[in-house]
């Protein structure tokens, strides 16, 4: 196989479009010709999810069925020869397959067949990962592969990636302790046939940090990475030999492929470090960090959506805060000591540097006082002030897809003027709905009003928590909280709260006729 001139070519993707005869994009392809793994640590398993993170397509051949879990390996049923030979020519005779990467093989006889196999259908890299003895001691190929390895495999392979047992194994049981042996040892499994061999050194004793050894047949390059300590390390082999094959099949050239490949494998080793699967030695990681990561960990300080949040709900508004000379921090504060229970910031005018930077100092207030914080229309200043949430209207961006940039934990609230919209939003993922304008404003121009019909309307259509808003002030608040919907949960207000000189003595006023409408309305239910 001449993958040498294949990997680290450009233009791949050209070419794969001429190979498959179809238009469209042909994604990076890795097949991984493997052992399942019933826990799903390693194995199979690994090599498809490690391949998914990274971007590659990755199809399988599976070679045996393993029953193990975090204690250990139970059971192994090696899959019939004839068995693997039909599963390697469904793939690789029709799917364009551009690396192939080897895990469990169990048997000489089935290496020796997945080398004619690759003979046959030639592919632009081959990754070897000598797998002989799993991480909890089990073994899982016969030690007469060996010779199937040294005589066929290793010769075809663009890279083969022992640890220190399966380096000692492939050169007769030799002992490894040093980097210096670790060199040696990658030189002479070069000799063997491999154009690139990677020795991996995380069981060398007395290191303070994870040093590999990757002889590319004429220089030895070390590589270092952090030790982290973790009982989840079940399938780092078979996940770097997997993200190797994948940056390959996306063209990267070795040295690089290696490198992404460490770093991922680390990421996900620091990011799973705690979990807990299982009740054995050695659990598995998650390969898919990099997605919960940008959810999930980002948003640790959000504010869990209670939907009588919505009780008293301060809209701001810059043309009203500089006509009172008050800055958007001090009309927030204000509104926070007079009761308001949510802020929303609603700056129409302001640039987006600026809005940040307000944006980012009322998060701070906001914070500090448990109060939750969301921007109007405006999803990349609320992702940029790490905000609680958006308010968007039926002509902004879909609460669908605020949902996907925003992840399920930050606060999205609709506007909605008719059922139909109102049963959407539930179904896209909104967790409030902002109803109105209930009353005449002239806050917000060219809006239609609802009245307090269509208000009761919208709460009957939705099982979302409503605000009501649009002309709401302390004359009329106690009339829109006697409609007495149980989903009405509150009302948001602008010019009632702002267009005043004493913000935080308005925010009272108000705050204490929706209590007694409420109680009023508690009362007679
Ligand atoms: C709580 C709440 N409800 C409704 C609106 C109006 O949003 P939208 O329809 O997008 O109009 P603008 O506020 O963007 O002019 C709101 N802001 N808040
Ligand atoms: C933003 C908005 N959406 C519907 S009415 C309205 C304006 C509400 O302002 P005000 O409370 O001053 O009537
Ligand atoms: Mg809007």
């Amino acid at each position: 196989m001449s993958a040498a001139a294949a990997v680290g070519c450009s233009g791949f993707k050209a070419m794969a479009t001429v190979r498959s005869g179809r238009s469209g994009h042909k994604p990076p392809h890795v097949l991984t010709v493997a052992g399942s793994d019933s826990g799903a640590g390693a194995g199979i398993q690994a090599d498809m999810k490690a391949c998914g993170a990274l971007g590659a397509y990755c199809s399988t051949v599976i070679t045996a069925v393993t029953a193990q879990n975090t204690v250990g390996v139970q059971g192994v049923h090696v899959v019939p020869e004839d068995f693997v030979a039909e599963q390697l020519r469904s793939v690789l005779s029709d799917m364009d397959v551009d690396v192939v990467k080897t895990g469990m093989l169990p048997s000489i006889s089935i290496v020796k067949m997945l080398c004619r196999s690759l003979k046959e259908f030639p592919v632009r890299a081959l990754v070897v990962d000598p797998v002989m003895v799993s991480t909890s001691g089990d073994v899982l190929a016969s030690p007469t592969i060996l010779a199937g390895f040294r005589e066929e495999l290793l010769p075809m392979a663009d890279i083969v990636t022992p640890n220190l047992k399966e380096a000692s194994a492939l050169l007769g049981g030799i002992s490894l302790k040093t980097i210096a042996d670790m060199q040696s040892a990658a030189k002479s499994i070069h000799t063997l046939g491999p154009r690139t061999v990677l020795v991996k050194g995380g069981d060398l004793p007395d290191t303070m940090d994870a040093v590999d050894i990757f002889f590319d047949g004429k220089e030895f390059h070390e590589l270092h990475g952090e030790r982290i300590s973790t009982r989840n390390t079940h399938g780092t082999g078979c996940t770097l030999a997997s993200c190797i094959a994948a940056e390959l099949a996306k063209g990267s050239s070795m040295l690089p492929a290696i490198q992404a490949a460490k770093t991922f494998v680390g990421n996900a080793l620091r990011y799973s470090k705690d979990i807990v699967i299982g009740r054995g030695p050695q659990g598995p990681f998650d390969h898919l960090f990099q997605l919960k990561s940008h959810i999930f960990n980002l948003n640790s300080n959000d504010h869990h959506f209670n939907p009588d949040d919505l009780f008293l709900y301060a809209v701001t508004d810059s043309r009203m805060n500089k006509k009172w000379g008050r800055s958007i921090t001090n009309a927030i504060g204000a509104a926070i000591e007079g009761g308001a229970t949510i802020i929303q910031l609603r700056e129409k005018e302001a640039h987006t540097r600026e809005f940040v930077e307000s944006a980012t100092a009322c998060m701070e207030i906001c914070r500090s006082h448990g109060v939750p914080l969301l921007i109007n229309d405006r999803i990349d200043v609320a992702l940029a002030c790490d905000a609680d949430g958006v308010h968007v209207g039926q002509s902004d961006m879909p609460v669908s897809m605020a949902r996907s940039l925003l992840g399920p934990n930050k606060i999205i609230g609709v506007s909605c003027k008719t059922p139909i919209q109102a049963q959407k939003a539930y179904l896209d993922g909104a967790n409030y709905i902002g109803c109105g304008g209930v009353f005449p404003t002239t806050t917000k121009e060219n809006n239609p009003t609802v009245g307090l019909d269509g208000l009761k309307t919208i709460c009957l259509a939705s099982k979302l928590p409503v605000v009501a808003i649009g002309g709401i002030s302390v004359g009329n608040a106690g009339d829109v909280m006697g409609t007495g919907v149980p989903n009405l949960k509150g009302v948001a207000v602008v010019s009632s709260l702002f267009d005043r000189e004493c913000v935080s003595a308005e925010t009272q006023r108000l705050r204490s006729v929706l209590m007694d409408a409420t109680s009023a309305v508690k009362e007679l239910s």
